[in-house]
């Protein structure tokens, strides 16, 4: 399972958790702007916008699960299984693989209004990577500061929908995931009031009561109910620290532990990591499941005129300073 958001305080948010049982060797990559960026059916691109995500590089080639380019753009893509469907060449169409969608549009668009015109001429490839290696079933959240689209590739075609929420999860379809959300109408932050049958006095026992009802598995429908209302609701101050660690509690609300979602055969569904970058300031940060420290990548203090990947391992390892060993442990 996965969940991506979209976060606006002073500056603009974007992050997502990556839930999977298994990590394809992540890294935190930036692509500056003169690396050339190959397609399957398309002119190479040697000049284009820098951009900053988590990836995995094969070949040379960075595949992106999520990413943010120097323009405030971001995408994150996450599993559709059963539902992704991809096409044939489809003349006419600008036809873009799978695993290119990231950078073909991060390469070119400054926004989601631009990136919602591509998208309107666009067809998706089922033409894997590499042979082994089948292509991803997923669909898309783009974001900016402005809006958010989700993007599906579907048997009936490429489905464009405006994001009034700006979160993302998996199954079911968009459309059906924004159908059950009423089903969550009446939920609210605030108390509210008894009003389950006249003449009975039922008492408000507790804080929180508000959002009695708000699902609390690990489903993909009940993830999204959930960090819908925790995004939605959200308050914080304006400053970087304030607005990235309230974008990490957005997360945290659908965190995924090791033991709660068995695959079986002693495999468990864990959140690998949690992103979160600033878009205006080209800061991406993460955690890793064994690693609570946040740590932040900045694109601009790395030369994006240049033509070389720059490719950071993540940090796994968990630092816990003991706050009253004798030189204080760094606390
Ligand atoms: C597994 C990841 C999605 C996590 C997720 O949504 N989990 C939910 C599980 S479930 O539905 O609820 O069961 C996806 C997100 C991005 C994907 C990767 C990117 O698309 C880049 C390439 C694309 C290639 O086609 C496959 C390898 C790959 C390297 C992908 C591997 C994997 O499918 C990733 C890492």
């Amino acid at each position: 399972m996965c969940t991506a958001a979209a976060f606006r305080s002073k500056d603009f948010y974007f992050g997502r958790t990556l839930d999977y049982e298994f990590s394809y060797g992540d890294q935190v990559v930036i692509l500056p702007r003169s690396y050339p960026l190959h397609y399957l059916e398309q002119e190479t691109q040697t000049r284009h916008y820098a951009m900053i995500g988590m990836a995995c590089v094969m070949e040379d080639t960075p595949l992106f699960y999520d990413a943010v380019n120097e323009k405030g753009l971001a995408i994150a893509g996450l599993n559709f299984v059963g539902n992704a469907c991809y096409h044939p060449h489809a003349p006419g169409k600008e036809n873009i693989a799978q695993f290119e969608l990231i950078p073909w549009l991060l390469s070119q668009c400054a926004s989601v209004a631009e990136a919602r015109k591509r998208l309107e001429c666009m067809n998706i490839l089922d033409t894997p990577f590499r042979p082994g290696l089948p292509a991803a079933q997923l669909h898309w959240l783009i974001a900016d500061r402005e809006g958010s689209l989700t993007v599906e590739s579907v048997a009936e075609g490429l489905m464009i929908y405006e994001n009034p929420v700006g979160v993302l999860t998996n199954n079911p379809p968009f459309p059906m995931q924004m159908q059950n959300l009423a089903n969550y109408r009446h939920l609210s932050p605030d108390p509210v009031e008894a009003t389950f049958g006249p003449g009975l006095s039922l008492p408000q026992y507790s804080r929180g009561m508000g959002a009695l009802g708000l699902p609390g598995d690990l489903s993909s429908q009940s993830r999204f109910v959930r960090v819908a209302f925790t995004k939605l609701n959200s308050r914080c101050g304006e400053s970087e620290e304030e607005s990235v660690s309230q974008f990490f509690h957005i997360l945290g609300s659908v965190d995924q532990q090791r033991g709660c979602c068995h695959l079986g055969e002693g495999k468990y569904e864990i959140t690998l990591y949690t992103s979160c970058c600033n878009t205006d300031r080209g800061i991406y940060y993460y955690t890793t499941y064994d690693n609570h420290r946040i740590i932040g990548v900045d694109m601009h203090r790395e030369d994006l005129e240049g033509g070389s990947l720059i490719r950071y391992a993540p940090v796994t390892k968990e630092r816990i300073p003991i706050q009253n060993a004798p030189k204080g442990d760094g606390v």
